[in-house]
């Protein structure tokens, strides 16, 4: 009897962006860069000001369209779709800066938020349905802001802002959350919650980080991938301590070569 070698379908990669290239007034933000993303990954994105960081993340959701390349979510081309659609497909992101209404308590935000939120108006004023009101207190949990449930947004420190749109995103039901600089601004103990909320997350979600915070990167990435960009394309990828000792890498950032 002959056995047959039964191989496994290879997983489709959740996000596969091919050959992006995107100038500006004749300068190229963006060049020739490829980036493929696993379902459940944690990948961290790094790279010194100006590498195209921000504008990858645009390419992402819609905001900046490529001049060229292709770029598959769940093997499905979105470049022509708009912002509004692909955020609808699942890819959800949070900005440096927290947008949350702070003039809504934080279970208010996360309602306004729910997948499929009905306007501002229904979503405030319609019943919350049983499962919806259980999912958001599952939320309230994860982002440790049960306690703080009836506060107005405006009211929580900066790292708790932060947290609540990250819980927004996951009321959002996101497939894809794409998180820049959350650690922007924190003290030390809320960069660590925030680094932990990140892990908690993985693997049940795809998360891509931006990030500058070497500490916070070394926390969150461990054996992990991450990624540098620089000049607008992907200058290394790989493990944190391979990228960090990565000669290329030492340059960009250090401006010089570390050893001759
Ligand atoms: N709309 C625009 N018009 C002109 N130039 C732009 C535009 N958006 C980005 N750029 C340029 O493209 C390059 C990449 O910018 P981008 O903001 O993506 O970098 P970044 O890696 O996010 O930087 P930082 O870490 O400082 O936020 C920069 O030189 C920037 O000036």
């Amino acid at each position: 009897m002959s056995a047959t070698l039964q191989l496994a379908e290879p997983k489709p990669f959740l996000l596969a962006a091919e050959g992006l290239n995107k100038s500006f007034q004749g300068f190229r933000a963006i060049k020739d860069l490829s980036f493929y993303l696993d379902k459940g990954e944690l990948r961290t994105v790094i790279g010194p000001n100006g590498a195209g960081k921000t504008t990858f993340l645009d390419l992402i959701t819609g905001r900046t369209k490529p001049d060229t390349g292709t770029m598959q979510f769940e093997n499905r081309d979105i470049l022509p779709m708009n912002e509004y659609e692909i955020y609808r497909l699942g890819i959800g992101r949070k900005f440096q800066t927290p947008t949350v209404y702070t003039d809504h308590t934080v279970y208010e935000n996360l309602v306004l938020s729910l997948e499929g939120s009905r306007g501002v108006w229904r979503s405030l004023f319609s019943k919350v349905k049983p499962s919806e009101k259980d999912r958001i207190f599952e939320i309230l949990n994860i982002i440790k802001l049960k306690d703080s449930a009836q506060r107005k947004a405006g009211e929580l420190a900066h790292g708790q802002k932060q947290w609540l749109e990250i819980g927004m995103l996951l009321a959002q039901n996101a497939k894809l959350l794409l998180v820049d600089e959350p650690a922007a601004g924190m003290t030390d103990e809320e960069t660590h919650r925030t680094g932990e909320l990140l892990l908690s997350l993985a693997g049940e979600h795809t998360i891509v980080v931006i990030e500058h915070d070497m500490t916070f990167v070394r926390q969150i990435a461990k054996d992990r991938r991450v990624t540098v960009l620089h000049q607008g394309t992907v200058l290394c990828e790989g493990a944190v301590d391979f990228v960090q000792n990565d000669e290329r890498v030492i340059e960009v950032y250090l401006g010089r070569k570390s050893k001759q």
